[in-house]
């Protein structure tokens, strides 16, 4: 992964082994499948558990929605959904407008040149900061943002637990997390009290759903487990995606012109306070469009692991029960006979979406544990880069035109840019 050959190993083991293979990962015997129907049965079937390396239970718990199963999934994930629903998610437009724009003024404005990555990373955790928590900026904000980039640091490591290991530092920053999220959820309870107190962020959302018997619908503990999942799904894959993004408008100026010509038109009917809304991000189709096409070539989620629940018969072979099964995008992402000329760079691939066959654009991911986040990261992606692109243009630095992945995809130097401010600021 560091050497960014991740994609050429899946290949190789494909041209040497066919379309199913056996191999031993993380120590596990281990089953690695891919294209359409290996998609459609690594997200749809139930003879499938998800599958998480132990470093990761422990870190966000095993209340959170990447650890349960069945009812608890669904239970778990119909919550969520409550909050992260383009019906509900649409009010909140205006204040990802104002997080976004704020991010701007504070780390672009009166700069030359920036490094992209960690600012969309800062970026994206204050959106969620705001949205989720509704958590002012200030001294805890700025607590939060340090563990929680200790927590991140050990999510994939080795998971020895032992004093000064990079695990050990994760498991302490997510245990005061933990009591941060706890105390937030004790000061929203006693301010819900309140006769008119508005549900405004994700975690009020949670603490007023009721079950039938009208007691909460999630306890304290799920609460805080499934809020550090969002944290943690939702953070470094727009990110990335945003990263990728400001990299490939610097070197393809069609698709620039392209997007700044749909951007300007928008920002030319609004006002200079104005806010972006729900209408507006309707009219931003060939910018998303631009970041499916992102997607495609590099997926910020590359693979992934299932475990059998049971003996399986797949294509002939038999996956023995408790056996990792790991589905890889790229494999169905740059396949010639789906996306004709897969390296191309070409958004109107996704101008008319039902065209793509299912199970083969799998960018987040499918079936019942799609990404929940689809919407909260087209907001922020689109709000993101009409303020960009409207206000700003750039230049890379340098040829940083490499990345490596850890597992997630990072431009080797973290893609410094040369800016400069339009005149309408
Ligand atoms: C460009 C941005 C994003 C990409 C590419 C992405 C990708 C994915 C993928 C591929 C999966 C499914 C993994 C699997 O089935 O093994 C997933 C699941 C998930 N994502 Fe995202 N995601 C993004 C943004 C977000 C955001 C913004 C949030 C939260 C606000 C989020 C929350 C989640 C959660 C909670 C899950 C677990 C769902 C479940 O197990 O039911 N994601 N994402």
């Amino acid at each position: 992964m560091r050497a960014n050959t991740t994609e050429k190993w899946f290949e190789d083991r494909v041209n040497k082994y066919g379309p199913i293979s056996k191999l031993t990962l993380f120590g596990t015997p281990t089953v690695f499948i891919h294209g359409q129907a290996a998609n459609k049965f690594v997200f749809t079937s139930n003879t499938l558990n998800n599958q998480q390396p132990p470093s990761v239970q422990t870190l966000l718990g095993k209340r959170g929605l990447l650890e349960v199963t069945d009812e608890d999934h669904k239970r778990l994930r119909g919550a969520l959904m409550a909050f992260l629903k383009p019906e509900v998610l649409k009010q909140y437009v205006g204040n990802m407008d104002v997080e976004i724009k704020k991010h701007f003024e504070m780390h672009w404005q009166g700069k030359e040149t920036v490094t992209v990555m960690p600012l969309m990373m800062t970026l994206t955790f204050n959106i969620m900061c705001s949205l989720l928590f509704d958590l002012e900026h200030g001294e805890r904000r700025d607590k939060f943002v340090k563990w929680f980039k200790e927590l991140t640091n050990g999510m994939w490591s080795i998971p020895i637990n032992l004093p000064f290991t990079r695990f050990n530092r994760s498991i302490q920053a997510t245990s005061r997390i933990q009591n941060m999220i706890m105390d937030i959820i004790h000061e929203k309870r006693s301010r819900m009290q309140e006769a008119n107190y508005l549900h405004n962020d994700l975690i009020s959302s949670l603490l007023s759903l009721r079950g039938d018997d009208n007691a909460t619908l999630l306890s304290d503990q799920e609460i805080v487990d499934n809020v550090r999942v969002v944290m943690v799904a939702g953070h470094d894959t727009s990110s990335i995606l945003l990263t990728f993004l400001i990299r490939h408008l610097a070197n393809d100026p069609v698709v620039y012109a392209a997007i700044l010509k749909e951007q300007e038109d928008i920002a030319a009917t609004k006002s200079s306070e104005g806010l972006l809304t729900w209408e507006d991000l309707a009219k931003m189709k060939f910018t998303w469009r631009t970041a499916l096409e992102l997607l495609r070539i590099i997926p910020p989620v590359p693979a992934g692991f299932r475990r059998t629940r049971k003996d399986i018969e797949l294509g002939g072979y038999l996956i023995p029960k408790g056996w990792q099964v790991c589905w890889a995008a790229n494999m169905t992402h740059m396949n010639d006979s789906i996306f004709p000329e897969p390296s191309k760079f070409d958004p109107s691939r996704f101008e008319n979406q039902a065209s793509i066959p299912p199970y083969c654009f799998v960018a987040f991911g499918a079936g019942p544990r799609i990404c929940p986040g689809y919407e909260f990261a087209r907001i922020e992606v689109l709000v993101t880069m009409h303020y960009l692109v409207t206000r700003y243009t750039w230049k890379l630095c340098c040829n940083d035109n490499k990345f490596s992945r850890d597992p997630i995809a990072i431009p080797t130097q973290g893609l410094p840019i040369n800016i400069e401010q339009k005149n309408r600021l």
